[in-house]
């Protein structure tokens, strides 16, 4: 074709520096296009809104006197395109060549909606197939023509760029004089609105590129530009497109404008206030407390802002704050008795990272557990406006980002949302809605004060009113998922009523349940290399709870405080007598009995399927779950039976020694006692005929135990 890339001018109008702009540099650097900018640095005078098309005339201003130095060069070929919503897909070359092609001199891209003045619809030439209207956001063209077009006549800066060329299209005689045609089936630009159903994304594995293809027109575009209402779709397809993640999956624009904070100076790490919201009651927060607490970032380059808006959790803040409040910068606390609604608590927390002057904001809630410790720091390395860890509920699809909104601006499922949550998918993305935990650059809040930036809209909660100002200043919310940072708890049936409401969250957070009540060693009972204790013949002996667990659920019982009397008449039971009375509660008085039968199942069935080998039931049956309260002005002993059981589970819940005196089971066939119990750890013995067991006596203090007769 002949043509010299370097022969062609591409430029471009972009005032400031914003997260489209930056996507458009790295689209163009992507595929070696060296745009110039115009109007940078300056005030926008073409009109409101630059993003609605009213107005733009001042683009047209300044390309045209920007131009008069190239006037003369007949041959150069001038590209023009917006710059905050438009990306390039393909070089100069494959560009201009399409241009040729075409045989027009000048190229406008087309759309699908008549624009600014619908009334213009009837007057433009009919088109068999593509799109019919003008679209100035993207064109092409020779340096007579265009000039020629430019100085048509007379633009104010206010005045509507698009409607000016559109006049100039609808004249017959200058459209035939200039050969100005519309790129209909988009050879070269593609308008996004009005065509969101006609453009696919495709891997390329040959050239290791995902490309954009119109499906309808069977074309491949390469210039895009998200006008009007189609951004959000342009965000979702700039995650893969010019060459943003490719086909060998790799996220090549994750890597784009990192910076990094090892080696630095704790003085000179940029400061950062950590607001952290706790809106509702929920599950585990102590843990994820700690964890935010063992982030790793200098304590003393760390505001704390504290937003507790739950009276349930006043105790947690009082202990954190009085034990680590001290290491940080600044703590500004604020309680259930201030009644400061969420909204008001998040923008009062954006004010207060402005009076801090902080380089960045790091905005937490109750629900966000930040397992990796590193998670600050790799945000801010980062170095986008606004990005959030993705955080996933363990198990589940629910996340903290949305991959696309429906029009009224709820909730929506992208096609590639299920590959993001369970990381088959890799990278950073940019999409319409974050929350739970998110870092903002400091920039951004002292570009926008509280009338723009705050967590106020009607109809919407906090978090989506904030995301729906961000979208509108056009900042970009990316969520990452390149490595794991975290996940989230599940608070909805979280019921502080309860004693120890943590203990009952072993369904909805099984994980985090797990992490806080079984025994750091459990998983040992499995390890091959280890035999298992036996402290008397077929007595073994295992690790399974924590003392945590322990101590909850020793208060659980006795905040329901009802224990039995001792006496044989039980109406508990079924035949409403007991021959072997204890001092007990039962599981199902503290409503505890379907979480106890799965932690048999999950946690008790495997170990006893261990040691004693081919007997298996699965699920363990257990009607017998209670625990036991030995004192000696109460009950001290229990004298020598059998249990109701194939096999015994007998769980220590507190120490000899220091808890209580005397205590322990002796199994009276092999004159065998197991007295020097271990909090925590199980016993588990057979029921019946062999394991003749009694109670021994305490003789001091409070011995508590928890028993289950499975299987009986
Ligand atoms: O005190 C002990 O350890 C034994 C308790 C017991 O055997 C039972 O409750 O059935
Ligand atoms: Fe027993």
């Amino acid at each position: 074709m002949g043509i010299e890339v370097d022969n062609v001018l591409v430029v471009t109008v972009a005032t400031s520096e914003t997260d489209g702009f930056n996507r458009y540099l790295q689209s163009a650097r992507e595929y070696r296009i060296q745009p110039t900018i115009l109007g940078f640095g300056q005030e926008w005078r073409g009109g409101d809104d630059i993003k609605r098309h009213a107005g733009g005339g001042w683009k047209v201003n300044l390309l045209k006197e920007h131009l008069q130095k190239f006037k003369d060069d007949k041959e150069k070929i001038v590209l023009f395109t917006d710059a905050y919503d438009v990306m390039f897909l393909g070089d100069l070359r494959r560009i201009t060549e399409n241009f040729k092609l075409t045989g027009a001199r000048v190229l406008f891209g087309a759309e699908a909606f008549c624009w600014p003045d619908k009334d213009l619809a009837s007057k433009y030439p009919k088109v068999e197939n593509g799109k019919p209207y003008l679209n100035s956001g993207l064109y092409i063209g020779y340096m007579p023509e265009i000039m020629e077009l430019l100085e048509r006549k007379d633009i104010q800066d206010t005045d509507d760029d698009q409607l000016y060329f559109t006049e100039a299209y609808l004249d017959e005689n200058l459209r035939e004089k200039l050969k100005f045609q519309l790129d209909h089936e988009s050879q070269i630009f593609q308008n996004l609105n009005g065509a969101l159903n006609e453009v696919q994304l495709h891997g390329d594995g040959k050239e290791n590129e995902i490309k954009l293809k119109n499906v309808i027109t069977h074309t491949e575009p390469l210039i895009i530009h998200g006008n009007g209402p189609s951004k959000i779709r342009l965000n979702h397809l700039g995650n893969y497109i010019s060459k943003a993640w490719t086909p060998d999956r790799s996220c090549k624009h994750c890597t784009y404008g990192l910076i990094n904070l090892t080696n630095i100076d704790t003085a000179d790490i940029p400061t950062v206030l950590v607001a952290l919201f706790i809106e509702q009651a929920t599950p585990f927060f102590e843990e994820q407390l700690l964890k935010i607490h063992n982030l790793h970032y200098p304590k003393e380059r760390t505001h704390l802002f504290i937003h507790n808006n739950v009276k349930f959790h006043k105790d947690h803040i009082k202990e954190f704050v009085e034990k680590y409040g001290k290491d940080y910068l600044s703590v500004k606390e604020i309680t259930p008795e201030d009644e400061i609604s969420e909204w008001a608590a998040r923008d009062l927390s954006l004010d207060q990272c402005l009076l801090k002057e902080c380089g960045y904001y790091f905005s937490v809630d109750a629900t966000v557990h930040l397992d990796n410790p590193y998670t600050l720091k790799l945000l801010i390395e980062q170095n986008r406006t606004v990005v959030a860890p993705l955080l996933v509920r363990n198990g589940k699809a629910w996340s903290n980002f949305w991959g696309a909104l429906t029009t009224d601006g709820f909730y929506s499922r992208s096609d590639d949302y299920m590959d993001i949550v369970y990381n088959n998918k890799r990278g950073l993305w940019n999409v319409p809605f974050i929350s739970s935990a998110y870092l903002i650059n400091g920039t951004l809040l002292k570009k926008y004060d509280r009338t723009k930036l705050n967590y106020v809209r009607s109809n919407y909660d906090a978090d989506m009113a904030f995301c729906a100002n961000l979208r509108d200043l056009d900042v970009f919310m990316f969520v990452s998922n390149r490595l794991d940072f975290g996940h989230l708890v599940n608070p909805e049936t979280y019921d502080v009523t309860r004693a120890k409401p943590d203990m009952y969250q072993i369904f909805e957070n099984e994980i985090d349940w797990e992490e806080r009540y079984i025994h750091e060693d459990y998983v040992e009972n499995f390890n091959p290399n280890n035999t298992a204790k036996q402290p008397c013949t077929d007595v073994y002996w295992f690790p399974i709870v924590s003392e945590r667990f322990c101590k909850d659920l020793i208060a659980m019982m006795e905040n329901f405080g009802s224990w039995s009397d001792g006496s044989n008449k039980d109406s508990r039971l079924e035949g409403g007598y007991e021959a072997v009375p204890t001092r007990d509660i039962h599981m199902n008085q503290v409503g505890w009995e379907r979480h106890w039968l799965y932690f048999l199942q999950r946690y008790v069935r495997p170990l006893q399927e261990s040691v004693f080998i081919g007997y298996e039931h699965n699920p363990p049956r257990s009607l017998m779950n209670f625990v036991v309260r030995y004192r000696p002005d109460e009950q001290p002993s229990l004298r020598p039976h059998h249990d109701s059981s194939t096999y015994t589970i007998n769980i220590a819940l507190n120490q000899r020694g220091v808890d209580y005196e005397g205590g322990g089971c002796r199994f009276i066939r092999y004159n065998c006692s197991v007295v020097d119990t271990k909090m925590g750890w199980l016993l588990m013995h057979p029921g019946k005929l062999t394991h003749y067991h009694e109670g021994l006596l305490v003789t001091k203090g409070t011995r508590y135990i928890m028993i289950a007769f499975v299987d009986p």
